[in-house]
C-alpha cells in the first residue's frame, strides 16, 4: 500500500487510509502533505493533486523509470502511477481507458494532461519506430499551437485554456501510439471582442503583434502596440510576466512546421488573426443606414481575407433577408453594424480555430501512417475549470 513507501511525517498516502473520514481531517492530510513537497495523494485510484505553483524536480527520467510497469500502490502516488495504470490496463485487456481531469480554473489540468503524455511518450516506442517517434511528436508539439490560439490570460491563470478539449490516443497492440483525435468543443469566442479588466485575449493576438517579423508586420499594416487595437487592449496592461509573446510566436511557427502545416496555411492564419484584430477600429458613421468611416482600413482587412472592400463593407453594413420568395439586401444601422462587426469577428475566429484543430487531427490520424492494425484509445479528457464572471455570456 502507498503508507508503506512513506513516512508517516509525510501524512497518509490514499485517503481511503484516514482515520477519520471528515473534511478537516481530508484538508489537515492534504496541507501536511503539500507542505512536505508531496502535491499527489490517492483516493485508490483516483489521485489528488496540489498545484506547487513552481517547477517541481519529479518528472525526470529517473522518475519515469520508477513507475514504469509498477503497480499503482506499489510507489508514493504520482501522476505518472495514473499514466502508467492506463496505459498498462489498455495493453493487457486490450481494452479502450479514459483519464478525466476536473478542477477549477488554474489548478493544473493542462499541465496534468501534459505530463500524461509526456510520460506516455516516454515509455513507449522502445523499437524506435519512425511513424511512432512522429506521432508523439505532432502530439506534444500541438500543445503550443493550441494553447496559442485558444488560451489567454485570466485573473486566474496566465495560461488558461479557454476550450474544452477531449483527446484520444490510438495504440497499436505492442502499446505503441499510432495516432491520435482531438475533439474541441465550446471555445470562449466572446473573448475576441471582450476582455475583462486584468485578463487578455487569445494569446495568438500577442504573439503575432510582438514575434511576427518586420515584413509580416508591414504587409499586415499592422503597429506592435496592442494599445492601438480594440480588441486587443481592453483588459489593461497586456504584458504578462511568466509569458514570452515574441519567443511563443516562433515556437508556435515551428509546431506548425513541423505538424505539416504549409507555409502558405500559416501566413493564411495569422492573416485572420490580423484581419480580426483590425476589425476591432472598424466604425461607422451614418443615420439608419451605415457606412464604413476609415475605407482604408477596410481595404486593408479585404486583403487579409481575399475579398473586396466592396464586398467587406457589405457584409458589415448590410444583412440578406429572405421574404415571400424573394431575396433582399436590408441596410444595417451603426450598432447593427457594430454588432456584426463583432460576430463577424467572433465567427472567423471560432472557424480559425476548428479548422487548426482539424489540421492536426489530419497530422495525426492513424490511417496518416499508413496504421490499418486494431487500436485502442486512451482518452484524455481536459476541460476547462469553474469560474465566476461579473458578466457570464
Ligand atoms: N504539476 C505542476 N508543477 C508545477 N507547476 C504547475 C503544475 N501544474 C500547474 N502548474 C502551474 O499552474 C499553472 C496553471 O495550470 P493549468 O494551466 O494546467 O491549469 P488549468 O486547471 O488547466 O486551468 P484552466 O482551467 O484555466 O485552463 C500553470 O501554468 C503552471 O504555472
Amino acid at each position: 500500500m502507498a503508507a508503506i513507501h512513506e513516512r508517516a511525517e509525510y501524512g497518509i498516502g490514499d485517503f481511503v487510509l484516514l482515520h477519520e473520514l471528515s473534511l478537516p481531517a481530508f484538508m489537515d492530510n492534504l496541507r501536511l502533505r503539500f507542505e512536505k513537497g508531496r502535491i499527489y495523494t490517492y483516493i485508490g485510484e483516483v489521485v489528488v493533486s496540489v498545484n506547487p505553483y513552481r517547477p517541481m524536480d519529479i518528472y525526470s527520467p529517473s522518475y519515469v523509470q520508477d513507475y514504469k510497469d509498477r503497480e499503482i500502490f506499489e510507489r508514493p502516488p504520482h501522476i505518472f502511477a495514473l499514466a502508467d495504470n492506463a496505459h498498462k490496463t489498455m495493453k493487457r485487456q486490450a481494452r479502450d481507458t479514459c483519464i478525466v481531469i476536473s478542477g477549477e480554473s488554474g489548478s493544473g489540468k493542462t499541465e496534468a494532461s501534459k505530463i500524461i503524455m509526456r510520460y506516455i511518450a516516454a515509455v513507449t516506442n522502445v523499437g524506435g519506430q519512425r511513424e511512432v517517434e512522429r506521432v508523439k511528436d505532432v502530439l506534444i508539439k500541438s500543445n503550443n499551437i493550441l494553447e496559442a490560439f485558444g488560451n489567454a490570460k485570466t485573473n486566474r491563470n496566465d495560461n488558461s485554456s479557454r476550450f474544452g478539449k477531449y483527446m484520444d490516443i490510438n495504440f497499436d497492440f505492442k502499446g505503441d501510439p499510432v495516432g491520435g483525435h482531438i475533439n474541441n468543443y465550446l471555445l470562449e469566442k466572446s473573448r475576441v471582442v471582450h476582455q475583462q479588466e486584468g485578463e487578455r485575449n487569445f494569446h495568438s493576438f500577442y504573439q503575432l503583434l510582438s514575434g511576427a517579423p518586420e515584413n509580416m508586420i508591414n504587409d499586415m499594416n499592422l503597429s506592435r502596440d496592442p494599445k492601438a487595437y480594440k480588441f486587443v487592449n481592453q483588459g489593461g496592461d497586456h504584458k504578462v510576466a511568466s509569458l514570452n509573446d515574441k519567443q511563443d510566436f516562433r515556437g508556435v511557427m515551428d509546431a506548425m512546421k513541423a505538424t505539416g502545416f504549409s507555409l502558405d496555411e500559416i501566413s493564411t492564419a495569422w492573416q485572420v488573426v490580423a484581419a480580426v484584430i483590425h476589425l476591432g477600429n472598424i466604425e461607422f458613421v451614418g443615420e439608419d443606414q451605415a457606412a464604413v468611416s476609415d475605407q482604408t482600413l477596410s481595404s486593408v482587412i479585404g486583403k487579409m481575407l481575399q475579398v473586396s472592400r466592396e464586398d467587406l463593407e457589405k457584409a458589415l453594413c448590410s444583412r440578406v433577408i429572405a421574404a415571400g420568395g424573394n431575396v433582399v439586401d436590408k441596410h444595417l444601422n451603426v450598432p447593427e453594424s457594430i454588432y456584426a462587426g463583432q460576430a463577424f469577428a467572433k465567427a472567423m475566429y471560432e472557424r480559425l480555430f476548428s479548422w487548426i484543430v482539424g489540421k492536426i487531427n489530419d497530422a495525426i490520424d492513424p490511417k496518416h501512417g499508413g496504421y490499418v492494425g486494431k487500436n485502442t484509445v486512451i482518452g484524455v479528457l481536459d476541460i476547462y475549470g469553474f469560474e465566476i464572471f461579473d458578466n457570464n455570456r
